[in-house]
């Protein structure tokens, strides 16, 4: 009902924020737009579902999250598939390559939406959204 409307609708303000807020981060620069298939061919071989910052833009104002958690869920997977495709090798070429480097990069992505989403949404905030995806 329209209080529910309302909740969503502050929910969807909210993760846009959290967004732009990583998107904007040029540390993360190589996870704010779809891997390109012409540069990395082999990309979908290996990743059956990539996930992105700009594709969860367009997620949030498809009302495709009704809560944090789900929005957390598409961040760890941008985060496990750069783990997949940059895979820590026991090669000496590995350790210290770009491979290395975006796997770093994966790490702080899903540490810093986690902190950033804890620190900045109320408690009972989530646990009201929880309580209505839960019910739809
Ligand atoms: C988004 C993502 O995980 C990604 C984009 S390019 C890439 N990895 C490489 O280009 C490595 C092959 N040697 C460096 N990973």
């Amino acid at each position: 009902y329209e209080e529910e409307e309302h909740t969503l609708r502050e929910l969807r303000i909210f993760l846009r924020d959290m967004c732009k807020k990583l998107a904007n981060n040029r540390l993360f620069f190589m996870f704010t737009k779809p891997v390109d298939t012409e540069e990395v061919p082999d990309y979908t071989n290996i990743i059956k579902q990539p996930m992105d910052l700009e594709t969860m833009m367009t997620k949030v104002d498809f009302h495709r999250y009704e809560c944090a958690r789900d929005f957390l869920n598409d961040i760890e997977l941008i985060c496990q598939n750069a783990l997949e495709y940059n895979p820590a090798s026991k090669h000496v070429c590995f350790r210290t390559s770009a491979d290395k480097q975006i796997r770093h990069r994966a790490c702080s992505l899903r540490d810093y939406a986690y902190t950033l989403i804890k620190s900045e949404m109320d408690t009972d905030f989530e646990e009201k959204c929880l309580s209505i995806s839960t019910k739809r």
